[in-house]
């Protein structure tokens, strides 16, 4: 075999550890979860192998069979048999399977072997199926398939160096391609019964542990209220971990800005880097330490197998409002950040069920309002205990949360009762094992959302502080002004025309102003409101400006318009690019506004009449 680039694409059933043998293949730090879909994009990776040729490895979402319905599948489909746009199939198909599920992996083992091309078979995840009493003859798999099969163990560090020497070595020969119809297909059963019968010996008993769980987490009322229960502690628990160290970071900024304005002379530098920089960046990158334990329950509950099986348990609910069981896991996601979410609908096989989630994706909280919350809620929401136990702040951030969620059934179940067809499908979807998290990915995990938060805040965040700043700084008053130089502003100026619009929401013309940064990114409007209040002459800490000059109505209403308001330009963009329309664009950006800005005048309103 010549040097040069050998192309390697790694297929098979979800969840086998594709992407977790691509990222310990080519050092990549793709996403890898514990249930079906993770991977919705071709992904690819290059490493250089002890022989010095170099390997380019594809990674592509998992499919069940060639017959692909949904997009993820599609492309996986076009990928392996050369018709994907600008790509020549690949030299060498590595095609995982699950060593604890080779009933299931294998028929899929079969159909690759069909498309005549070369193919090594990569038993994954050898640990576990060692630890449940899995036994595999490999020499005899290896020659009744006729392909060379080598065993791996994807998230251990050495637990892939057969598959290196292997894809290393000569190309192995393709078996001839056969057609595929009806009839042979009908035949795979067969020959999957037979191969098992020669080279497996299954535990009689399996997974003992997991029926034993799966009793209580799918059990229709308990299953709920554990349900329940996990989803609230967690806000509990971004409230009371993350806040103390919030409140650090923000005297240390606090700190760093009483520093700078004795060392700097006064001027436009001082209260760039003071009231825009440390004032503004750093009240946002305050709210980092609730963001990383926002994320550290979603790695943990990622990783342990625990989704599937709530989407199960929601099911029936979100088929009675237009979703289905299949939009939990992106809605989830969206939790994150509606990007992702809006990606991960890719493996939802109907168009229609697909739209639907697409279009509420983005009610759901995602992180960047985070700050936002926080912010409001630390000024205006006392810390008191309820029930001796809840903490006052920690309920109202989970019924935000709750709004968006609550919100989304809604125009779910609009948008269904909208529709002429409404069919309904049963879900299919695999129940994966339960998992215990490492500690080292979950680490990983935390620090990319991290370096994430962190890219954006120097980044568009930082962009747009700057420009909050000069506007809120320019142009200067004219001589002889007597009010606060930044009513003169052209900040002042936008902030008053906008208020026409947002007066009857309740609010002040430094929040109309900030909502246009937020737009881009929503945790700017933290760092805008707090460059407005710093070059307005209130520097004294954001939470306490806040409180002065902003009544409890007006925050509520506030609150409920990050919930439901259209934002960010991004999510729009995605949405252009996923369901290739315009119209879809406007319809999401029109409905949120309106529901927006209803909820939003209801809630001020109604708290005015009521304080
Ligand atoms: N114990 C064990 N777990 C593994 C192994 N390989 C992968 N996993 C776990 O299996 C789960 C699925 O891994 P992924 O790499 O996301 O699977 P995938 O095949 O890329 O899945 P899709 O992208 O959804 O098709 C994750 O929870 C991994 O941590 C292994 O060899 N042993
Ligand atoms: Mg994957």
């Amino acid at each position: 075999m010549s040097a040069g680039t050998v192309r390697i694409a790694l297929v098979g059933n979800p969840n086998c550890g594709k992407t977790a043998l691509f990222n310990q293949l080519t050092g990549g730090r793709q996403k890898v979860a514990n249930y079906a879909g993770v991977t919705v994009e071709r992904k690819e990776g290059r490493f250089t192998a002890p022989s010095g040729r170099v390997l380019q490895i594809l990674d592509l979402p998992g499919t069940y069979s060639f017959d692909a319905t949904s997009p993820d599948e599609q492309i996986t489909r076009d990928v392996l048999e050369g018709n994907y746009p600008g790509e020549a199939a690949p030299d060498l198909i590595v095609c995982v399977a699950d060593a604890t599920n080779l009933r299931l992996h294998l028929r899929f083992v079969l159909e690759v072997k069909r498309l005549g091309r070369p193919v090594v078979l990569a038993l994954n995840m050898m640990d576990a199926a060692r630890r449940r009493g899995v036994v595999i003859d490999v020499p005899e798999l290896s020659r009744r398939l006729g392909m060379p099969v080598v065993e791996t163990v994807a998230v251990k560090r050495d637990g892939v160096k057969a598959l290196i020497a292997r894809v290393d070595g000569e190309i192995p020969d393709a078996a001839p391609a056969r057609p595929d119809d009806a009839a042979s297909r009908a035949d795979l059963h067969a020959q999957v019964r037979e191969l098992l019968a020669a080279t497996v010996t299954m535990p009689r008993a399996t997974a003992e542990l997991d029926d034993a769980l799966d009793h209580w987490a799918l059990h229709p009322v308990f299953g709920l209220a554990i349900l329940s229960v996990v989803m609230f502690l967690v806000f509990q628990a971004v409230y009371a971990a993350g806040k103390p160290m919030t409140d650090l970071i923000g005297d240390g900024f606090g700190w760093l800005g009483e520093h700078a304005t004795a060392w700097m002379p006064a001027g436009p530098l001082q209260s760039l880097i003071v009231d825009g920089v440390f004032g503004g960046l750093g009240t946002v990158i305050g709210f980092l330490p609730e963001i990383l334990v926002l994320f550290f329950f979603i790695l943990v509950l990622e990783e342990s197998g625990y989704l599937p099986r709530a989407a199960f348990l929601l099911d029936r609910m979100m088929v009675s409002v237009g979703l289905t069981g299949r939009s939990f896991i992106p809605l989830l996601s969206s939790f994150a950040c509606a990007i992702p979410g809006i990606m991960g609908t890719r493996s939802i096989t109907d168009p229609r069920d697909r739209l639907a989630t697409i279009l509420v994706a983005p009610l759901m909280t995602c992180s960047a309002r985070l700050p936002v919350y926080a912010l409001l809620i630390g000024a205006f929401i006392p810390t008191r205990k309820v029930l001796g136990i809840f903490n006052m702040q920690g309920l109202v951030l989970f019924a935000l949360y709750a709004a968006g969620i609550v919100g989304a059934m809604v125009v779910a179940w609009v948008m269904k009762k909208l529709r002429r067809d409404r069919s309904e499908h049963a879900l299919l979807m695999e129940l994966p094992s339960y998992r215990l998290p490492k500690p080292r990915d979950v680490a990983i995990g935390l620090w990319e959302r991290g370096m994430i938060f962190l890219k954006r805040l120097t980044g568009i965040i930082l962009g747009l502080t700057i420009l909050m700043w000069f506007l809120s700084s320019f142009p200067a008053p004219p001589a002889g002004a007597t009010g606060p130089a930044i009513d003169y502003s052209a900040a002042g100026y936008i902030g008053r025309g906008l208020q026409v619009i947002f007066a009857p929401l309740g609010f002040n013309w430094q929040i109309s102003v900030s909502l246009i940064p937020a737009f881009a990114a929503r945790e700017t409007a933290v760092a805008a409101l707090a460059t407005v209040y710093a070059v307005g002459g209130e520097g004294a800490g954001l939470q306490q400006a806040l409180a002065a000059n902003f009544s409890l109505a007006s925050a509520l209403s506030l609150l409920v318009w990050f919930a439901f308001a259209p934002q960010c330009m991004s999510t729009l963009a995605v949405i252009r690019r996923e369901t290739n329309s315009w119209r879809n664009v406007g319809i999401s950006f029109g409905y949120m506004f309106v529901v927006a800005y209803v909820a939003s005048f209801l809630t001020y309103q109604i708290t005015s009449l009521l304080t």
